[in-house]
């Protein structure tokens, strides 16, 4: 894989906001990878942490790092979950989905303390939608469930990989939504969301707490937004 500045510097520097003891999310992707391979550094100079993962990918990832994984019945609380995105505005509101494991990341990010989303600069928007929006929906009759989003206006198209239709971890597929341009995200998630046989879509709308952001010559720059503190199960 060729080295992205820009991702490797983002993803680097998000792991130095874990803490010793802490149950930290581990996101999906090239930029997450990075996270990962540094939290896997930190572990073995003796970090003491607990992960769960967001998708089998960066599961095996973590398993070769020697990042001790724990089952979801022993987790009491996610304290932090670094995650990439395809896009993201500066109202730290996110396009997930690119790499197929959204539903999982959002599961995930929803009962997180905090979000930290890596991304490199070109991902940073002033409008969300030129990415399309990946829309995880069930595999029964997903015909049904496509023709549900023609008609309200989401353009999918079924995403295929190596000429088979891609599945998710969760054995569903995705259809990417092309919008150009969403100015209307709160009332498109529930839309869309609204639609049976959608399992989730790739809105993150109000999960990320801090946003960081790599160039290419290896600086970083990052965005918080104050939300209410998160309460967490
Ligand atoms: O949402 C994701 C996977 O479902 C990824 O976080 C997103 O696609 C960004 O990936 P990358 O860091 O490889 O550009």
């Amino acid at each position: 894989m060729q080295t992205n500045i820009g991702k490797k510097a983002a993803g680097e520097k998000a792991a130095g906001y874990i803490k010793p003891g802490m149950t930290v999310g581990l996101g999906t992707g090239s930029t997450a990878y990075y996270t990962i391979l540094r939290i896997g550094e930190l572990v073995r100079d003796g970090l003491d942490i607990k992960a769960v993962a967001t998708s089998a990918q960066s599961e095996e990832l973590a398993r070769e790092q020697g990042i001790p994984l724990i089952d979801f019945d022993q987790v009491d609380s996610i304290d932090i979950d670094i995650d990439g995105a395809d896009e993201a505005d500066a109202q730290l509101q996110l396009i997930k989905g690119g790499g197929g494991a959204l539903l999982r990341e959002k599961i995930i990010a929803a009962a997180s303390k905090e979000m930290v989303v890596v991304i490199d600069e070109q991902k940073l928007v002033k409008h969300l939608g030129k990415f399309p929006l990946p829309v995880e929906v069930a595999t029964f009759a997903w015909e049904l469930t496509f023709r549900q989003l023609v008609a309200i206006g989401a353009h999918p198209v079924l995403r295929m990989k190596d000429n088979q239709r891609f599945l998710t971890d969760n054995g569903n597929y995705i259809l990417d939504c092309h919008y150009q341009k969403i100015h209307n995200a709160a009332a498109l998630h529930a839309q869309l969301n609204n639609v049976p046989g959608v399992m989730e879509n790739g809105l993150f709308l109000h999960y990320a707490t801090r946003l960081i952001i790599g160039a290419a010559d290896g600086s970083v720059r990052e965005i918080t937004h104050p939300y209410p503190a998160k309460t967490s199960f």
